[in-house]
């Protein structure tokens, strides 16, 4: 008997039409996977269309997309060639965008294009005392006393750190002004129509301080991201046109903020529902993070506090489409046919939590990541495979950067438990914002 001959046809799942499943999956995503998995199991089919998308892409999908939760179905996710599975196109229905910056490229444009990110994301100069001006000057402006939400406070934090990484060699009232816009991309209260505005007027922004930046990059001594993209343009990389180079910018600030304000949420609305983490924390840190200037290695030794991190990650992946390919020829996946056009979704999030992949896999356990090898897919909370996050490495140092000097510098009580996730933009959000009392330590 062939392989083949094994198979079960596609993967199961329901089969209300299509604007229904898409609704339900956007109303609640993580509760809708999660009552699709407890009835068709860990590998199951919804059909989602192009998720409201349909106008702002021309890709050609069949409007299925297969989730799937263990990591050997992952190992073939993003084992198989980019012919048989690719990302950008499906990275462009997710997103409904069709740009070309590195996630919506395939192929070698787009492995070149990584090298040309990814070292210029950690090399800046000084990156702690960068983060370290930005979190005191923030915190100091913390309301004491009174119950306060963080998540629109970390924002802040992570948007003027991404925009000095990115644009750090703008003005510096155009640098808080870029910073004060992006926030407005993931506005629960403003909407979709007022989050593609926000998105308009920071391209605008971007774009109208092209001319020049490379001659001012020079006279600082200092590439910020911009001048490393636009350096590789004036070298001979057609690719990067204004154009491409304003949509990187665009989608490294939004990316580079968003999903850290997002996830440093939950690491705040996990610790302090957790007194014994909270104290083993702030042991770690002791009063090594009170003195300025701090350097990076300061940080380099704080496993406690790494550990915190992923267990975050674990259980709150900012979304429940973690890495999306699009299935081009025929493929099989864990004795189930996936037919061309469909999309294949990483679901980091049932996989996470579940109890065969981790033990109490729904408990806050940040232990369980102490001296530990991470197995990328059974955390993989940053994608996998050749397009695995470009800024993972940066986030994970940044917020544990954050996370120390907050720690070190307040502290913070909250009086209930580990609040819902609730939509917030592209990605998933403690529903009420991290709410905690700061007072001075
Ligand atoms: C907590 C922080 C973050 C999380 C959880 C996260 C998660 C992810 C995930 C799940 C993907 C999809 C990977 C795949 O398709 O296999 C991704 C891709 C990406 N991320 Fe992140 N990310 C984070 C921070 C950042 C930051 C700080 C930046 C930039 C400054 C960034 C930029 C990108 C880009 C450009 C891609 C597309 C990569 C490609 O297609 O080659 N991310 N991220």
């Amino acid at each position: 008997m062939t392989s083949t001959e094994l198979t079960t046809g596609p993967p199961p799942g329901p089969t209300l039409p299509t604007e229904q499943q898409s609704e339900l999956f956007q109303r609640d995503p993580f509760g809708y996977v999660r009552r699709m998995r407890a009835e068709y199991g860990t590998i199951f089919t919804l059909d989602l269309g192009a998720l409201g998308n349909d106008d702002l892409t021309d890709v050609d999908n069949n409007g299925k997309w297969v989730f799937l939760s263990r990591p050997h179905q992952l190992r073939t996710m993003y084992g198989v060639d980019e012919s048989v599975a690719s990302g950008a196109a499906a990275n462009q229905v997710f997103f409904g965008t069709d740009e070309a910056s590195v996630g919506y490229i395939d192929g070698r444009p787009h492995r070149r294009r990584r090298g040309q990110i990814i070292p210029a994301l950690t090399s800046r100069r000084d990156y702690v005392g960068l983060v370290a001006e930005v979190v005191d000057r923030c915190v100091a402006e913390w309301p004491r006393g009174e119950e306060i939400a963080l998540f629109p406070r970390l924002q802040r934090i992570t948007s003027e750190i991404i925009v000095e990484i990115v644009c750090g060699n703008f003005r510096e009232d155009d640098r808080r002004e870029l910073a004060a816009l992006l926030p407005g991309t993931e506005s629960a209260e403003l909407g979709p129509e007022g989050a593609a505005a926000a998105e308009r007027a920071i391209k605008t922004f971007v774009a109208e301080r092209l001319d020049g930046h490379l001659a001012k990059s020079d006279r600082a001594g200092d590439d910020d991201m911009l001048a490393t993209l636009l350096r590789h343009a004036a070298d001979g990389d057609e690719s990067l046109t204004d154009e491409v180079v304003r949509d990187e910018v665009f989608s490294l600030l939004y990316t580079g903020f968003a999903t850290t304000a997002n996830t440093l949420s939950w690491v705040f609305a996990e610790v302090l529902a957790h007194p014994a983490v909270h104290e083993q924390l702030v042991g770690e840190l002791d009063d090594r993070f009170r003195e300025r200037p701090l350097r990076r290695d300061d940080f380099a030794e704080l496993k406690y506090t790494e550990a915190t991190i992923l267990e975050t990650l674990r259980l709150h992946p900012v979304s429940a489409l973690n890495g999306v390919r699009m299935v081009n020829a025929e493929l099989e996946i864990d004795g189930h046919t996936i037919q061309p056009g469909t999309i294949l979704v990483h679901c980091a999030y049932l996989l996470q939590r579940s109890d065969e992949v981790f033990d109490q896999p729904e408990t806050f356990l940040p232990r369980r990541f102490l001296n530990t090898r991470i197995d990328p897919y059974e955390l993989g909370s940053f994608g996998g495979g050749s397009r695995t996050c470009v800024g993972r490495n940066y986030a994970k140092e940044e917020m544990r950067v954050i996370l120390a000097l907050v720690l070190s510098s307040v502290r913070m009580t909250r009086s209930s438990g580990v609040p819902d996730a609730k939509q917030q933009g592209l990605f998933m959000a403690p529903a009420d914002g991290a709410r905690c009392v700061v007072t001075d330590s």
